[in-house]
């Protein structure tokens, strides 16, 4: 039996208490078999799924990587990141032993005790390349979102032995380096199209010149339809690589321009890749980052792996030379990179809002 609620939830004080505090988050909430939903997690309605938006008419392209050399496949990739900014990989080379193993152990290190996570929060982590938190940014969110999450910045092979916790270094480790030749296959392909033929020590610290790794828990919820996993946004990122579980609840911003929504479906062994704001700021618009959403789940536990692959922070990033070469019109600023994630951070999520900042006043 689920233990007695031991607070008020109604009270603000004992909730942050409980789920940022003592660092039992929103998996802890989930686990005092709540009847309702704390009216802190009650989003507004429009940043709910609407079930009336969602469309089954569409799907994002599914791109089977198996034949590398068919300049089909560079094509296929190419036109995803134009048109939808989303697509999933299936025969992508990196073992399915490898996938299974970083989702056991993002299981193993949510199923330890909330005094153990916590020593990962922002009050008690050893590094900020390590941060155990739950929500996106609860001091500037009205509401918060149904999430925790572990977020690991890679700096060495060393620190992360040090700092990472054991319950998942390891395996997180061999995630991460197990995807490397799929992400540099992929921006070698998507940097081809836009006249870049070689990723120079430069370019890769443009494009790949940092990696964060998050692990993320969406425990049961007990009024999904009223909050949100995580709200609309598109990625900071060049690319992010995301392992997904069996159970879905990934939305993805439709192409009518409308406030339609396409549903990510898992397929067993693949990948979701989708374009971050930095790759559609380096190609000046060509490729799109798209917003998406993850919804609560009532029944089921879910969790996500994303790999986010991102420039330097000290880069300046803005349209690459050869994109604008032709005389195209550059429509982003070169702005440093750091700048615009402290901008991205500052704030609740807010669908594409933040690459406003990166743009060429009008
Ligand atoms: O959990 C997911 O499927 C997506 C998570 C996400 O969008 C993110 O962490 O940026
Ligand atoms: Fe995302």
């Amino acid at each position: 039996m689920a233990p007695a609620v031991a607070f008020p939830t109604t009270d603000s004080a004992a909730l942050t208490d409980f789920v940022i505090n003592q660092g039992n988050g929103v998996k802890g909430l989930s686990e005092l078999g709540l009847k309702a939903l704390p009216k802190h997690y009650i989003q507004p309605e429009g940043e709910r799924v609407d079930n009336s938006k969602i469309i089954t008419n569409e799907s994002i392209p599914i791109i089977d990587l198996s034949n590398w050399e068919d300049p089909k496949v560079a094509d296929s990739i190419c036109d995803a990141a134009e048109k939808w900014g989303f697509f999933q990989i299936v025969n992508h080379g990196v073992p399915v032993g490898v996938l299974d193993r970083v989702q056991d152990a993002t299981h193993l290190f949510f199923g330890l005790p909330a005094a153990e996570k916590n020593k990962y929060s922002k009050d008690h982590s050893p590094s900020n390349s390590v941060r155990f938190g739950t929500s996106f940014s609860p001091q500037a969110e009205k509401a918060l979102e149904w999430k925790d999450y572990l977020s690991l910045f890679y700096v060495s092979e060393e620190e992360a032995a040090a700092l990472w916790p054991p319950a998942c270094r390891d395996e997180v480790f061999e995630f991460m380096k197990g995807s490397d030749v799929v992400i540099k296959r992929l921006l070698q392909v998507l940097m081809k199209r836009l006249n870049v033929n070689e990723i120079d020590e430069t370019k890769k610290s443009l494009l790949m010149g940092s990696v964060r790794v998050n692990l993320n828990y969406y425990p049961i919820c007990p009024n999904p339809e009223l909050t949100i996993g995580v709200g609309r946004h598109s990625d900071v990122s060049t690319l992010t690589i995301l392992l997904q579980d069996e159970i879905g609840g990934l939305y993805v911003k439709g192409r009518q321009g409308d406030d339609s929504w396409i549903h990510v479906p898992p397929i067993k062994g693949s990948l979701v890749i989708n374009i971050g704001d930095a790759l559609q700021i380096l190609s000046n618009g060509r490729y799109k980052s798209i917003e998406h959403r993850v919804v609560a789940n009532a029944s089921q536990n879910r969790i996500s792996v994303p790999i986010f692959v991102n420039p330097r922070p000290s880069a300046m990033i803005g349209p690459l030379p050869e994109v604008v070469a032709n005389g195209e019109k550059p429509i982003y600023k070169q702005v440093l990179y750091s700048d615009y994630v402290k901008h991205f951070f500052r704030k609740a999520h807010d669908g594409k809002a933040t690459v406003e900042f990166a743009k060429i006043d009008a």
